[in-house]
C-alpha cells in the first residue's frame, strides 16, 4: 500500500514537473516566446479553444489587438495576425508559395475523401482545375436566366409576406441562396421558396454549426481524440451523416442526368466521373465531398451577406436613401435589372463592399501552417509548423486601418470623403486571397447585386425594433445569426 502511494505520488510529481517545464519552455524558450500575447494563452491552448467554443474569439482578438498590437500569440503554437501585409504574406502567391492549409482545423468529409476545401497541395490544384470553368464569368453569364428566375421567385415571396405584417427576411434569403445553389449545381432545387419553408436539411445544418467548432477543438488533442469523439452527442453524428448523404444523392442524380443538362457541373461532367480519381476525371467520391461543401459554402455565406447588408442599410438611413435614389433612378422597370446593369451602379457596389467589410460572412481566420523551413509574415519570422491565420473581422474592425471602423460608411469605397483617405481598402479580402480564394465570388456578387437591386426597386424596408441589436452575434466559423425581422411596404 505504502509503495503504491509512493508510486502515485511520484507519477503526480512527474506530471507537475513536466507541466511546469512546458510552461517555462513556452514562455521563455520557445521560438514563439518573443511574440506578444496573454501569458496564460501562451502556455496552454485551452483558453483559445474555450473562447472559440463560446463564440467570441472575434471580440477577444479585438481586445488583444488594442493591448498587444496586430500580431498576437493565441496558443503555445498559434499566432493570429491582423494586418493587410500579413494577409498577403500568408495567402497570396501560387499553390507552391502560399502557406499550406492546416489540416487540424479542416474536417475531412465523412467519406474520408478530400473536397476542394480540405484537399492539400497538388490534390487541391487538380480539383480546382476541374471546377474553375464552372465559375468563370462566361459560365455565370450563361446561368443568368436561372438566377433571375429565382430572384423573381424570392420577390414574389417577399411580396406575399409583406401583406401579412412583419416577417423574418433572413429566412427567405436563406431559402433563395440554398435553392439557387442547388439548382445551379445539380439542376434541382431544395424547393424552399416554392414550399414556403426551409428544407429540414438546411434547418439541421444551422443547428449543427456549433459542432464544427467542437470537432476542430477535439482534433487539437490527438491523445484524447478518440475518447472525446465518443462523447459527441449521437444526434450530431447522425446529423453530419444525413447532411452528407443528401448532398451525395443530389450529386448522383446529377451524374445520371448526364452532360447534356447545362448547369455549373456540366463542364466537370464533360470529362466524365471516374470510380477512381485521376488527372482527367474527378471520382464519384470526390464529387460527393464537393457537393456538400459547395452547398454550404455557396449558400450560407451569401444568405448571411444579404441579411447583414439589409440590416446595416436599415440602421443607416443616409446610406439607404442614397442607394434607393441610385437604384430607382437607374431603372424604368424591374425587367431592366440585369447582372451587367446592376454592376454599373457605383453606390450599390460600395454598399456591398462595406457590408462585407463590417460583417464578413466568413469572419474568422482561414487556418494555415508555416511551411518547411519557416517563412516571414509581416516582418516576423515564423518557424516551420507554426499554426497561424490572418483574422478577417479583427482586421476590418481595426481603427489602425479604417476610420470609424465599426460604422457602416459605403462612402469610404467611393474616394469622395477625406476622412476615409487613409483607409487600407486593399486589406479587405472577404473572399480570401491566392490559390484557395473563393471560387464562387463572381456568383456571390451577382446574387447580392440582383437581390438588393430588385428588392429595393420594389419595396421600402424597415427594421423591427426587436432586431435593433441583431448584429450582436456569436461566431462559430459562421455567424450564429438570429432571424432578421423587417416590415416591407410595396412602392407605389
Ligand atoms: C458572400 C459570399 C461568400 C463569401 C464571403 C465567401 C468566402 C470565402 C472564403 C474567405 C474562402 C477561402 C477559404 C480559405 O482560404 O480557406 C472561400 C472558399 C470557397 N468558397 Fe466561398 N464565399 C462566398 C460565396 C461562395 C459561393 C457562392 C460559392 C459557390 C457556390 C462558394 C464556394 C467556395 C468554395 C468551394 C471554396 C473553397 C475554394 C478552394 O479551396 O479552392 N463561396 N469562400
Amino acid at each position: 500500500m505504502g509503495s503504491t502511494t509512493a508510486l502515485v505520488g511520484a507519477a503526480l510529481l512527474l506530471v507537475i514537473l513536466h507541466r511546469a517545464y512546458l510552461a517555462i519552455y513556452h514562455l521563455y524558450l520557445s521560438p514563439l516566446s518573443t511574440f506578444p500575447g496573454p501569458k496564460l494563452w501562451a502556455v496552454s491552448s485551452i483558453p483559445y479553444h474555450v473562447t472559440t467554443i463560446r463564440g467570441n474569439m472575434h471580440l477577444r482578438l479585438l481586445e488583444f489587438n488594442k493591448r498587444y498590437g496586430t500580431t498576437v500569440r493565441i496558443s503555445p503554437n498559434h499566432i493570429a495576425f491582423t494586418s493587410p501585409q500579413a494577409f498577403k504574406d500568408i495567402y497570396a502567391g501560387t499553390a507552391k508559395t502560399a502557406f499550406p492549409i492546416n489540416p487540424t482545423y479542416y474536417n475531412t468529409p465523412i467519406n474520408d475523401v478530400h473536397s476542394l476545401l480540405t484537399a492539400p497541395g497538388d490534390n487541391h490544384a487538380r480539383q480546382r482545375r476541374h471546377f474553375a470553368p464552372s465559375f468563370s464569368k462566361e459560365s455565370l453569364h450563361a446561368q443568368e436566366p436561372v438566377i433571375k428566375r429565382y430572384v423573381d421567385q424570392l420577390m414574389h415571396r417577399l411580396s406575399t409576406e409583406a401583406q401579412t405584417g412583419p416577417f423574418a427576411i433572413s429566412d427567405w434569403f436563406n431559402c433563395f441562396t440554398f435553392d439557387l445553389t442547388s439548382e445551379l449545381l445539380f439542376s434541382e432545387s431544395f424547393d424552399c421558396l416554392s414550399s414556403g419553408r426551409l428544407h429540414p436539411w438546411i434547418a439541421l445544418l444551422f443547428g449543427s454549426v456549433k459542432s464544427w467548432v467542437y470537432i476542430s477543438a477535439i482534433k487539437c488533442f490527438p491523445a484524447l481524440d478518440w475518447a472525446l469523439m465518443k462523447m459527441m452527442p449521437q444526434r450530431l453524428v447522425d446529423m453530419q451523416r444525413d447532411h452528407f448523404n443528401l448532398s451525395a444523392a443530389k450529386a448522383d442524380r446529377r451524374i445520371e442526368l448526364g452532360e447534356g443538362t447545362a448547369d455549373l457541373l456540366s463542364p466537370v461532367l464533360r470529362d466524365g466521373v471516374g470510380e477512381i480519381r485521376g488527372e482527367k476525371k474527378l471520382s464519384r467520391d470526390e464529387l460527393h465531398s464537393n457537393a456538400y461543401i459547395f452547398i454550404v459554402a455557396g449558400s450560407e455565406t451569401t444568405g448571411t451577406a444579404l441579411a447583414g447588408i439589409t440590416y446595416y442599410l436599415c440602421k443607416t438611413p443616409a446610406s439607404m436613401t442614397s442607394l434607393l435614389s441610385e437604384i430607382r433612378s437607374s431603372f424604368a422597370s424591374a425587367a431592366d435589372i440585369t447582372i451587367a446593369s446592376a454592376t454599373r451602379l457605383p453606390y450599390l457596389t460600395a454598399v456591398i463592399r462595406e457590408g462585407l467589410r463590417i460583417y464578413p460572412p466568413f469572419a474568422a481566420g482561414n487556418h494555415r501552417v508555416a511551411p518547411k523551413g519557416g517563412d516571414w509574415v509581416d516582418g516576423h519570422f515564423v518557424p516551420e509548423g507554426t499554426h497561424l491565420y490572418a483574422y478577417h473581422y479583427a482586421l476590418y474592425h481595426s481603427p489602425t486601418y479604417f476610420a470609424l471602423a465599426s460604422e457602416f460608411h459605403p462612402e469610404r469605397w467611393l474616394g469622395t470623403e477625406m476622412r476615409f483617405a487613409d483607409d487600407q481598402l486593399e486589406g479587405v479580402r472577404p473572399f480570401g486571397l491566392g490559390p484557395r480564394m473563393c471560387i464562387g465570388q463572381n456568383l456571390a456578387w451577382a446574387e447580392l447585386r440582383l437581390v438588393l437591386c430588385n428588392m429595393l426597386f420594389r419595396f421600402d424596408v424597415k427594421l423591427r425594433p426587436e432586431c435593433e441589436a441583431w448584429i450582436e452575434q456569436d461566431l462559430f466559423y459562421v455567424w450564429q445569426k438570429g432571424r432578421l425581422m423587417v416590415e416591407l411596404s410595396r412602392r407605389e
